[in-house]
């Protein structure tokens, strides 16, 4: 992006800001999400949740790695899932992106969509994004152009060739730099960043194609504590815009951002709440430091 450019998007994103705003819309705008009539194409959340697991089962080769899990999700809300190894965090994640099948179960993303009648990059384009542990960039281009390349992997191959950025579209990917903390970083080099900017700028590329879930597999893994610090006040900003499942064993990071938070053993949900509620159940104290 030219500086030119960057410019005119941020004399457009001012002048956006300090514009009147224009009182409710006709359906009561985004506060009203929940009351909101269904329209086909969009995820169903009038019964106040956007992801919905009930009494799902996952076994390989007769291990029952996922048993019995129900948990389900609020519009617009962080989850914290934690738990010891091996507790079912990441295959739970598979399960919701439809990278493993369970058994039994049920998967709905709202109340109308069943994710198990989709496979993977449906799932994907119905809007669940997943943000794996390792980052995974384009090093070879700049921050600008990941994100613009993130922006046309919805597209097919011709329109993608001859994509150009509209106004709208330069406005958005001005915003995401700064969102991200990578404004001053427009044109370096994805391979050149630090480890924690990676990270960023993968989410960003994620945040380009508007996820309405956001799945993110412990994302503060490797990060300095001010990296640690500065993606909780990302996360932060993003919840209440999209919804955010997030697994971490960074507790202090979870202790910054959680409300709630769900404990997942063997399987299934062991416990359920605040953070200070989980750490004082005595079940809890005990898988992670009876074993
Ligand atoms: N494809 C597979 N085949 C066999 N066993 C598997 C497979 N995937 C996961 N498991 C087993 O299922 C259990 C749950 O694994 P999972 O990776 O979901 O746990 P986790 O909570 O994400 O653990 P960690 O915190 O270590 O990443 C583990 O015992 C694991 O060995």
């Amino acid at each position: 992006m030219t500086p030119e450019l960057m410019e005119e998007g941020a004399r457009r994103l001012a002048a956006k800001a300090a514009a009147p705003k224009t009182g409710n819309t006709e359906s009561g705008g985004r506060q009203a999400g929940f009351s909101r009539i269904h329209t086909p194409g969009e995820v169903d959340v009038t019964h106040g949740r956007i992801l919905y697991l009930e009494d799902v089962h996952v076994s390989f080769d007769g291990f029952k790695a996922i048993n019995g899990l129900s948990l389900d999700i609020a519009p617009g809300e962080l989850r914290c899932i934690i738990g010891p190894n091996g507790a079912g965090k990441t295959t739970m994640m598979d399960i919701i992106t439809g990278k493993t099948r369970p058994n039994t179960g049920k998967v709905f993303f709202g109340s109308t969509i069943d994710l198990l009648r989709h496979n993977e990059p449906e799932i994907a384009q119905l809007g669940i994004g997943r943000k794996f542990q390792k980052p995974t960039v384009f090093e070879k281009l700049s921050v600008f152009e990941n994100l613009e390349l993130a922006l046309k992997m919805n597209k097919s191959v011709k329109s993608s060739m001859l994509f150009k950025l509209d106004s709208a579209q330069s406005d958005k990917l001005a915003e995401m730099l700064t969102t991200i903390h990578l404004a001053d970083s427009v044109t370096r080099q994805a391979g050149n960043l630090s480890h924690g900017q990676k990270q960023w700028l993968e989410i960003g590329m994620l945040l380009m194609q508007d996820p309405k879930l956001l799945l993110l597999d412990e994302p503060v893994a490797g990060m300095t504590d001010e990296e640690t610090a500065r993606t909780a006040e990302l996360f932060l900003t993003l919840k209440g815009k999209h919804s955010l499942m997030v697994v971490e064993h960074d507790m202090s990071f979870i202790k910054t951002i959680s409300e709630i938070v769900t404990v997942l053993c063997d399987g299934s949900v062991l416990a359920q709440g605040t953070l200070d509620q989980v750490q004082s159940d005595e079940r809890v104290i005990e898988v992670y430091l009876g074993r």
